[in-house]
């Protein structure tokens, strides 16, 4: 068996990091980014390793860590990946080193990850266990509505969010998911508040 990566556990539990999840449209994108404008120095993301080439503009360790496939194969038999997935023919992958850097800069790393993702970290035999939260839309029509004002994406794709989404909703609901909260997404600013009561705590208020 190879050698697993060590953990700076005294960094991940004085800054513990936050796993939000949901179906795409749910409001994760918008709901962080009020969180980090109302907290510039707080929260950080990790920065994920990839086997795909970088792209114009890209540089090595700012957009992504950029890696051969052995470098990340070797990782992953090393447990130095809290999640990883393929997509494309490519890998992707969050390391416990890009995570442990946030929490050893002083701030709370944020993982916006998806479902199998989410299972992964919680199951991971080493890595300390994060704080879950799972953002919800209010309901799937709701959220297909959503899906269409926000005009990103073609029908085909819209379905193919829709369907998953209903996987993630039944997941999130089994019991079997990690998750510590549940947050509807109705009102915008609600779900706001109640998400930074969770992450930040009541308080700074
Ligand atoms: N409470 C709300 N009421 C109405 N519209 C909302 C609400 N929250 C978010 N939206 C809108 O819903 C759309 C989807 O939100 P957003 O892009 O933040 O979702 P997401 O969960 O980050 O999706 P993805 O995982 O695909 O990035 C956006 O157009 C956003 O403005």
């Amino acid at each position: 068996m190879p050698p697993t990566v060590q953990i700076d556990e005294k960094a991940l539990r004085e800054h513990k990091p936050i796993v939000i999840s949901g179906p795409s449209g749910a409001g994760k994108s918008t709901i962080l980014k009020r969180l980090f404008d109302e907290f510039p120095d707080m929260f950080g993301f990790s920065v994920s390793h990839t086997t795909r080439g970088p792209r114009a503009g890209e540089q090595d360790g700012r957009e992504y860590n950029f890696v051969t496939k052995e470098q990340f194969l070797d990782l992953v038999e090393q447990k130095g990946f809290i999640e990883h997935a393929q997509f494309g023919g490519n890998h992707y992958g969050t390391s416990i080193k890009a995570v442990e850097d946030i929490a050893e800069k002083g701030r709370i790393c944020i993982l916006d990850i998806e479902m199998e993702g989410v299972k992964q970290v919680a199951n991971h035999p080493t890595f300390p266990r994060p704080r879950f939260l799972f953002l919800s839309p209010p309901s799937l029509q709701i959220l297909e509505k959503r899906l269409r004002s926000r005009a990103t994406d073609k029908e085909e794709a819209i379905q193919k969010r829709l369907n998953q989404a209903k996987v993630e909703m039944e997941f999130a609901n089994s019991g079997e998911a990690p998750h510590e909260k549940i947050i509807v997404n109705d009102d915008l600013d609600k779900a706001y508040q109640e998400v930074r009561d969770f992450i930040v705590g009541k308080n700074d208020a």
